[in-house]
């Protein structure tokens, strides 16, 4: 089964201070890092965002998509990439986890199953950004959005979400949870930049 692959790269960065989906590791700016990643792996990738000319890169299977609303926040980018995805599951992932294994996304592939949404939970974490969503809940997305509800986790209860949490297995193809390190701050950015100069950026 073919799935689709979205890079959600928008956002106000206020945490960061400057636009994050930019901010580079090894030469390679973090949105630029995935989409490598990702082209390898799907014929459709997105890169989602209000304004992409800010990005100078181009790969094969990779295109570029402007946002559905003007609302900044990760359900516009969801709703965007389900509105414009070719295939039914879409992997979502977020620009500021560019340490990003790829096995993370074949692990969760092979539990697809019949429902909505597969998420990663760690430590009880639920990791929004980093899972699988069917177009079939654009429309509750949508109903959501007009509402006024932003907060992915407060639309959770309507779907139906499968959560992976075998930490083992995740950990067998990820041994250092490197897919689930979020770059918020500068300081979080001065740690990733530590790790991918010992172990590389895996592209
Ligand atoms: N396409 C798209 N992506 C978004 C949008 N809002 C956030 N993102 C992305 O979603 C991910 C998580 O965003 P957050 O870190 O929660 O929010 P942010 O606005 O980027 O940063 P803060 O201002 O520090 O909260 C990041 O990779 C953002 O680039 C949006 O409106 N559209």
């Amino acid at each position: 089964m073919e799935i689709s692959c979205a890079i959600l790269a928008g956002g106000q960065s206020r945490r960061f201070g400057s636009d994050k989906t930019v901010a580079k590791l090894c030469g390679y700016s973090f949105t630029e890092i995935l989409s490598i990643k990702l082209s390898k792996i799907s014929s459709d990738v997105m890169v989602i965002s209000k304004d992409n000319s800010k990005f100078d890169f181009k790969y094969k299977n990779v295109r570029f998509v402007n946002d559905e609303f003007e609302a900044q926040c990760p359900l516009v980018g969801i709703i965007t990439a389900l509105e414009n995805a070719v295939n039914e599951w879409v992997f979502i992932t977020s620009a500021d986890s560019p340490l990003l294994k790829v096995e993370i996304i074949d692990l969760l592939y092979n539990h697809l199953g019949n429902y909505d949404v597969l998420l990663p939970v760690i430590d009880g974490k639920i990791y929004t950004l980093t899972g699988f969503y069917n177009k079939r809940i654009l429309n509750i997305l949508l109903d959501y959005f007009r509402k006024g509800i932003y907060r992915l986790l407060d639309i959770y209860p309507e779907l139906n979400i499968s959560y992976f949490n075998d930490v083992g297995k995740i950990k067998k193809v990820d041994t250092n949870l490197l897919s689930f390190i979020n770059i918020n701050t500068k300081g979080d950015y001065e740690y990733a930049k530590e790790i991918a100069e010992k172990v590389g950026l895996g592209i």
